[in-house]
């Protein structure tokens, strides 16, 4: 894993975008991988001032989120839907049947996940995948004790990851308990990996990250095994 210091979130965001428009300057037909959250948030408005001034085109692009709350409408200014056309979507020429993001209202759940994975496969996998990292040190929303080889399936959200979202809602009794996420066998699968982590309040994940070894009891220990991973990481998230 490729460790990349930055002074603080803007430069860690500014550093992400550059390197996610590099990768579509070199191949517009990327397949991303794309993640929500606290942490992306200003590398999409990174984006999205890029393609008005530089017109990067995202037309033969295509995406695939990571994860999405269970009962929440795509209305609802919580689902991640709604997340990725009002941060990205939205301001990008991307085409939106070429976004996809799991269907937390589907009748069948299971078939939901089965075919995020066939899609994901349909289009030759991921080539970058964009992460965050929890505080218990999950990826998308796989939670600790989630198996590595797992595809695209339910979870049932933490009560830590739920009170870490609930800045996000009007209150804890309103974060969904339930969502759908990509499986960590299924990240894995991405042929880069791109992980940011700011903030104190991730410093003893990312200390973990960096200095444990590979235990189903920490998600992203996972990311070990890889390649082709980069972490961009704010100064005060990496312990001294
Ligand atoms: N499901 C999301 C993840 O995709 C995200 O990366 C992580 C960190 O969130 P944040 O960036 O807000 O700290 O937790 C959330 O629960």
């Amino acid at each position: 894993m490729k460790v990349i210091q930055v002074n603080n979130y803007e430069e860690m965001s500014k550093k992400a975008a550059e390197i996610i428009i590099n990768r579509i300057q070199a191949d517009n037909k990327i397949t991303l991988g794309l993640a929500t959250g606290g942490t992306p948030v200003q590398t999409y408005e990174r984006l999205v001032e890029d393609f008005r001034k530089n017109h990067t085109s995202y037309k033969q692009v295509t995406t695939f989120n990571l994860d999405e709350y269970i009962g929440l409408p795509i209305t609802d200014p919580n689902s991640y839907h709604f997340y990725m056309n009002k941060h990205l979507f939205h301001h990008i020429d991307i085409d939106p049947n070429e976004t996809f993001i799991p269907n937390g209202l589907a009748e069948n759940l299971e078939e939901e996940c089965r075919l995020y994975d066939e899609k994901i496969k349909e289009y030759g996998g991921i080539d970058l995948q964009l992460l965050g990292l929890g505080e218990n040190g999950h990826i998308g929303f796989n939670e600790p004790g989630t198996p590595f080889e797992q595809k695209t399936h339910v979870v049932t959200l933490e009560e830590s990851t739920r009170t870490a979202n609930a800045r996000f809602f009007n209150d804890l009794s309103e974060v969904p308990t339930k969502a759908i996420t990509m499986g960590l066998g299924t990240i894995v699968k991405s042929k880069e990996i791109l992980v940011l982590v700011s903030g104190e309040e991730k410093r003893h994940a990312l200390s973990q990250l960096l200095h444990s070894d590979k235990d189903e009891d920490f998600p992203a220990s996972i990311l070990k095994t890889h390649e082709n991973v980069t972490i961009i990481a704010t100064e005060d998230a990496i312990m001294k």
